[in-house]
């Protein structure tokens, strides 16, 4: 049987009581991280509130810098909102998804950590008890990605463009042995804090590919599965934003693979400007935070 087969969950059955019982003594953390998301993290904090005190033993959504309504909207909801800089505040914050995730391990305490993007639409609260069923009712097993169908905006399907375009071929070349991960950029996904804590953070969008190529590197492919979660909605960004997004996954993927780049990395795009096009260069950064049981150690000797 191959892996696909034996860590592929296509019809999860796990009910709330069997996550429970499965759970034990164990406590399980949900964070949401949120870069103005005002429009949408009300409602995925609400599929989540309800599991707090069984399921669920926190739920926080990590402010990203924003500046618009979603820290007062996230609150209202029923989570936590911890904001970047007052957590690990002797490290000034660096812009970026991995970031705000990375110092979510510093402002939570969940044996098991699961992450849910802030700007799903029409989330499913089955998502959490979801993609802890490998984690709490499977052996040896590390981080759980979730899998769906991706519509792209009034399309039904379509979405996850930077992985299909860029994380699948660049896994076929450089780490085959993770083909079989159905959405390896999605960002629902669950995993162990001792996972967690002892690798780095790509800071940026790389965070997603950095995870499963150390859950790789460190346990084996067997320590990854994978869940159905049926259909996953989200704000979708522009073509433009996701060739930025696209040259963070590479960067880190190529650093994961000991292929040194460039950081900061130069990346030029063009715009039309009457009937020219211009280039426009970004310079994306690709760096990583360091592994956060590393940074205990530091702040708390
Ligand atoms: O600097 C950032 C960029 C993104 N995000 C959050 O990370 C999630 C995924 O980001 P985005 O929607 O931009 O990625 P996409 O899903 O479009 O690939 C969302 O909840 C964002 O609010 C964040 O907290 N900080
Ligand atoms: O999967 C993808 O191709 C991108 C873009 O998705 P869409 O084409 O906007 O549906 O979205 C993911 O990638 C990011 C980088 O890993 C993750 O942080 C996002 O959570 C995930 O939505």
């Amino acid at each position: 049987m191959s892996w696909f087969e034996r860590r592929t969950w296509q019809n999860p059955g796990w009910t709330l009581d069997d996550i429970v019982a499965a759970k034990g003594d164990r406590t399980v953390s949900v964070v949401l991280p949120a870069l103005d998301e005002e429009d949408t993290v009300a409602e995925v904090v609400g599929t989540v509130r309800p599991l707090l005190g069984t399921v669920v033993d926190e739920l926080v959504v990590m402010d990203s810098g924003s500046t618009d309504a979603t820290a007062e909207l996230a609150e209202r909801a029923g989570a936590r909102v911890v904001h970047r800089e007052d957590v690990l505040p002797e490290l000034p914050p660096v812009p970026g998804k991995g970031e705000v995730l990375w110092r979510s391990l510093a402002a939570t305490t969940g044996d098991v950590v699961v992450f849910l993007d802030s700007d799903l639409v029409d989330p499913d609260p089955a998502f959490v008890p979801t993609l802890l069923g490998p984690l709490l009712c499977e052996e040896g097993v590390h981080l759980v990605k979730g899998f769906y169908r991706r519509p792209l905006r009034l399309e039904s399907s379509g979405g996850g463009r930077v992985t299909e375009l860029l994380a699948r071929p660049v896994l076929s070349a450089l780490r085959p042995s993770l083909s079989g991960l159905i959405q390896p950029l999605g960002g629902e996904y669950a995993a162990t804090r001792d996972f967690l804590e002892s690798v780095p953070f790509a800071a940026g969008y790389g965070v997603e590919i950095g995870l499963i190529l150390d859950a790789e590197a460190r346990y084996g492919l067997e320590g990854l599965a994978q869940v159905n979660l049926g259909v996953r909605k989200h704000r979708n960004r522009s073509l433009l934003q996701l060739g930025v997004m696209a040259r963070q996954i590479l960067g880190t993927a190529l650093a994961r693979c000991g292929i040194k780049s460039d950081d900061p990395a130069q990346l030029t795009q063009f715009a039309q400007v009457g009937d020219e096009w211009l280039p426009e260069v970004a310079e994306v950064s690709v760096s990583d935070r360091p592994p956060m049981r590393e940074v205990r150690g530091l702040t708390e000797s």
